[in-house]
């Protein structure tokens, strides 16, 4: 069955528990457990008598959130609803093991490669998957797990294997910077340092996040750069700039409320310089979804952009921080992944 409505598409087939979805009526209830945030917002909820069982993956990251995640496949199989997935487990065994698999599995033509961990190895995995019929699934065991709390993914190990069961899915964009992708966020300046300063930490989870920041803000200094977007330009001495999918980094900090993962649009939020006393409103209004109230931050959605900064530096992608040079070229490319959700 297939929905059209304001600008809004809707595919629906059997609903999980109560039979195939009848009238608008029962679709409102169903979509009342997403956030709809955007015009392209599909559901898929697959009659398995129709189809057959789906092959799932699970690519489980043993260090992702600080946590060891022992016994997963023994709990994940209790959960999960075999009668609609055949499963499979694998522990990733170093950095980008995770986008091996994933490959793999799209070669091999798995339905679903689930991310058991944070926003880099689902950055790993749906870099994989991206453009494929292939979806990705989250059981987030993160530190800051940004898209999967914005996906409204329970944090719950137990309850995220069981909201894979309903099947349902839904199309976001991702973004490119030089090439490399990005689904929730990347930046650059401050942002990228701290996500630097934590990959070469051992204390992981928001506790090692915070460590990071707090390390960073009395020290580092705004860099001058040279934006172009959608062929407007502009000049800002900035903290940082962080070019946004989805509204927060993790744990709830939204620096772009605005965001969308399914609108077509990225959120440029250039952070200016703030004084230090400011630092705890910032974090108020992060947190209170706010940002966009603030006047040190100013957020300009865009398409297609450049940033051209004073030299190479770090750049994080979805919190993993990479090496780029000066010249940054973003731009969003839409509707190109399935999410379990
Ligand atoms: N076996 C492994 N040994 C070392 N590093 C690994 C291994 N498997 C994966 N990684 C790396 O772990 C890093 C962190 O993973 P991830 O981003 O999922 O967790 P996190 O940083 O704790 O959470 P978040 O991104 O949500 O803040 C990734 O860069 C990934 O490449």
């Amino acid at each position: 069955m297939v929905f059209k409505m304001m600008g809004f598409r809707f595919v629906a087939s059997t609903a999980e528990s109560g039979g195939p979805i009848l009238n608008f009526y029962q679709l409102l209830q169903h979509l009342s457990k997403f956030n709809v945030y955007a015009d392209t917002f599909v559901v898929l909820n697959t009659d398995q008598s129709d189809m057959g069982k789906k092959r799932v993956l699970f690519v489980v990251n043993p260090i992702s959130g600080g946590k060891k995640k022992k016994g997963f496949e023994k709990r994940a199989l209790e959960d999960l609803d075999t009668s609609l997935y055949d499963a499979e487990f694998v522990c990733t065994q170093y950095a980008n093991h995770a986008y091996e698999l994933g490959a793999e599995a799209v070669a091999d033509g798995v339905d679903v490669v689930v991310a058991v961990g944070g926003d880099g190895t689902i950055n790993e995995i749906a870099s994989a998957l991206n453009g494929t019929s292939t979806a990705l699934g989250i059981v987030p065991e993160g530190s800051g797990n940004g898209l999967a709390l914005y996906l409204g993914i329970p944090l719950n190990e137990r309850a995220a294997v069981r909201r894979l069961n309903r099947m349902e899915s839904m199309v976001i964009d991702s973004g490119s910077i030089n090439g490399l992708l990005f689904f929730n966020m990347a930046g650059i300046g401050f942002d990228a340092s701290v996500s630097d300063r934590f990959a070469n930490d051992n204390i992981r989870g928001a506790i090692g996040y915070l460590k990071a920041v707090m390390t960073e803000i009395s020290t580092y200094k705004p860099q001058h750069y040279r934006l172009t977007i959608d062929g407007q330009s502009l000049e800002r001495e900035a903290l940082m700039i962080s070019v946004a999918n989805s509204p927060q980094y993790g744990n709830n900090a939204h620096v772009a409320p605005q965001a969308s993962v399914t609108d077509g649009i990225l959120d440029v939020c250039i952070i200016h310089k703030f004084p230090l006393y400011i630092f705890p409103m910032m974090v108020f209004h992060l947190f209170n979804k706010t940002a966009d109230q603030s006047e040190y931050v100013e957020i300009i959605p865009g398409r297609q952009i450049r940033i051209v900064r004073e030299s190479a530096d770090a750049v994080h992608v979805d919190g993993e921080p990479k090496a780029l040079g000066p010249v940054l070229d973003i731009e969003v490319n839409p509707s190109t992944l399935r999410i379990i959700c």
